[in-house]
């Protein structure tokens, strides 16, 4: 579903990935693991049309994401989409449900079915009585979830995470992991998620290891390894 083709990142003489090749399946929670520096965020931007590759392609289904520009681009990424952030920039002036309908809204989706849709995505994250209130009411796991309903409102074939449990307690870091898979298995959604928690990387359905700007394991299909997409599967 989504292809990532020898990415490669430089910032003048720093080369942050080094031919980066990835594919993820849709319903597959996929983390991007290793030490600080190895090119995570750097790569997941890339995945996510947030950050341009200096050479390489990123494919979306049988559309080349990385030839698309301007509005296009931001049309399709919005539609396509789902982003979380370590921080849940919400905006603070809306409650919950109208900040979980604004990229519902920047789409040109029917208006009541954004609301119904954000609607029915609060209260399936458990935050039913929490839809009129805006972030600061809200404690941050709360804050976490409306982020999920921000990112699932346009059905986006796949979410991308960066560190979206770094600033949660244990208790709300482990919710929003089960949230994850909740996702997955009710509704197939595909989630990229750059983690340095040690709960939720084993746990994924293939945790991808980062080093020095390269993926040095969790990637069968790049080495062609076949016992391992048996033993992923
Ligand atoms: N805009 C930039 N200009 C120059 N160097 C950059 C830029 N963005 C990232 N880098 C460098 O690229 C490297 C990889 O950064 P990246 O944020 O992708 O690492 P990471 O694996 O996500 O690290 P962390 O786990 O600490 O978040 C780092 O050396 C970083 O300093």
């Amino acid at each position: 579903m989504l292809t990532a083709r020898n990415i490669t990142k430089n910032y003048s003489n720093l080369h942050v990935l080094k031919g980066v090749n990835i594919t993820v399946h849709q319903g597959e929670i996929v983390t991007i693991v290793g030490s600080s520096g190895a090119g995570k965020s750097t790569l997941l931007h890339i995945l996510g049309t947030l950050d341009t590759p200096s050479g390489g392609e990123v494919w979306l289904d049988d559309v080349n994401l990385t030839a698309l520009k301007g509005s296009l681009l931001a049309d399709v990424r919005n539609k396509y989409m789902g982003f979380i952030f370590q921080f849940h920039h919400l905006l603070p002036e809306f409650n919950a449900l109208e900040n979980v309908c604004i990229p519902g809204f920047i789409a040109g989706t029917a208006k009541s079915a954004v609301r119904e849709r954000a609607a029915f995505l609060l209260e399936t994250l458990g935050l039913k009585d929490r839809m009129d209130h805006k972030p600061k009411a809200l404690s941050g796991g709360e804050q976490q979830r409306v982020a999920v309903a921000r990112a699932l409102i346009n059905n986006p074939a796949v979410v991308m995470a960066d560190e979206p449990t770094g600033n949660l307690d244990s208790k709300n870091a482990r919710e929003l992991h089960n949230l994850f898979f909740e996702l997955r298995d009710k509704f197939q959604q595909t989630f990229i998620i750059v983690t340095h928690n040690e709960e939720l990387a084993p746990l994924s359905d293939r945790q991808l290891v980062m080093k020095d700007g390269r993926i040095v394991s969790g990637n069968a299909e790049e080495n062609g390894a076949l016992e391992n997409i048996i033993v992923e599967k």
